[in-house]
């Protein structure tokens, strides 16, 4: 009776409108489902500076097409330049996180994001990088990472990761988060709280001297207690007049890369933890990452410095002390 249920599924799945026709008689590898047609591209007005891609038929950067050899140590003036987007970029993500509600549809807040970039002379960092489509991120319950929004209403019960780049003054900041749309069973919120907890387990142990690779390790101690499935198609990476560049940052333990952090250097740190398996596959729009058993995924992601005494989140507010904190 399964299998003829599920051939009736099939049947109806091909029948569906809301499927582009790629994906007609695609093998989903859980419940979710694009809802097309995308909405019309958005525009940026021309006042607004646009990285060297934005124009791009390809979507393809120069400025990331020339290759480095070595990790990129920010200039005072730099890391101002950077501290700036990167506040910017967590005001937008708050912003958009605001809205998430059962019945708001991804691209709603696509379309948000997209004017929270413009009113802050910002660029949205991933409206046409490698031809991506949209101008943030929405990854919803199986789906890993780069999601593309949609027509299709949050739904309560659904987790989603909403990840925000912003290119201002020559520079970007990246930063994600996954939240809970209303009610969230256990197994998700457990799922989230220790995704969080192993980034920023990973930030704590940063600073000059500490080999690259030790970020996953921390992750993989993290995680592994838990029976979770860390993300390793995808990485961190090095960001600043890029969006991406050196390091790779791994998120899995036993990695042989080389390479110490220094003072100066700025990238970020985004695990990707699956419930299940860390295998995945793509929907076939080229882009959506989700896990190949349908089992749900949670991210966060900060960009952040190395100072000369530990890292700095340059995508969070600066920690208020008792002694700086306004009475
Ligand atoms: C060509 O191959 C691919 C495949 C997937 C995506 C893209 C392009 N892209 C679009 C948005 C985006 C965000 C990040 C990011 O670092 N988030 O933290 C990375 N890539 C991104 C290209
Ligand atoms: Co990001
Ligand atoms: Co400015
Ligand atoms: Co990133």
């Amino acid at each position: 009776i399964h299998s003829i249920l599920q051939a009736a599924a099939k049947a109806e799945e091909e029948k569906n409108e809301t499927l582009p026709p790629n994906m007609r008689n695609y093998n989903f590898t859980g419940p979710l489902r694009p809802v097309y047609p995308l909405s019309e591209k958005r525009e940026v007005p021309p006042h607004i500076a646009r990285p060297d891609y934005a124009d791009d038929p390809q979507g393809m950067s120069a400025c990331e097409a020339v290759r480095e050899r070595t990790v990129k140590i920010l200039t005072k003036e730099e890391i101002e330049s950077m501290r700036k987007v990167c506040r910017l970029a967590r005001e937008v993500l708050d912003l958009v996180a605001s809205h998430i509600k059962p019945g708001v549809t991804t691209d709603e807040l696509d379309a948000i994001c997209h004017q929270a970039c413009i009113d802050r002379d910002s660029y949205p960092s991933p409206l046409n990088y490698a031809k991506f489509p949209k101008s943030i991120c929405t990854s919803v319950n199986e789906v890993i990472c780069h999601g593309i929004p949609d027509q299709r209403p949050l739904v309560e019960g659904d987790i989603i990761n909403l990840d925000v780049t912003l290119y201002h003054g020559g520079f970007h900041g990246d930063l994600n988060a996954t939240y809970p749309v209303g009610k969230v069973d256990q197994d998700s919120l457990d799922l989230m709280n220790t995704t969080k907890k192993s980034m920023e387990d990973a930030i704590a142990i940063c600073k000059p001297g500490v080999p690259f690779r030790d970020i996953g390790n921390k992750i993989e101690e993290v995680i592994k207690p838990k029976g979770y499935g860390i993300v390793r198609r995808y990485t961190g990476h090095g960001i600043n007049q890029r969006f991406h560049g050196l390091p790779n940052i791994v998120f899995y333990g036993g990695s042989k890369t080389p390479g110490k952090m220094e003072a100066g250097q700025v990238f970020t740190i985004e695990p990707m933890i699956n419930a299940g398996t860390s295998n995945l596959d793509h929907w076939r729009d080229d882009w959506t990452a989700v896990t190949m058993d349908g089992s749900r995924s949670a991210q966060f992601e900060e960009t952040i410095l190395i100072t000369e005494t530990g890292a700095e989140i340059l995508t969070r507010p600066p920690p208020t002390t008792s002694s700086s904190s306004k009475k």
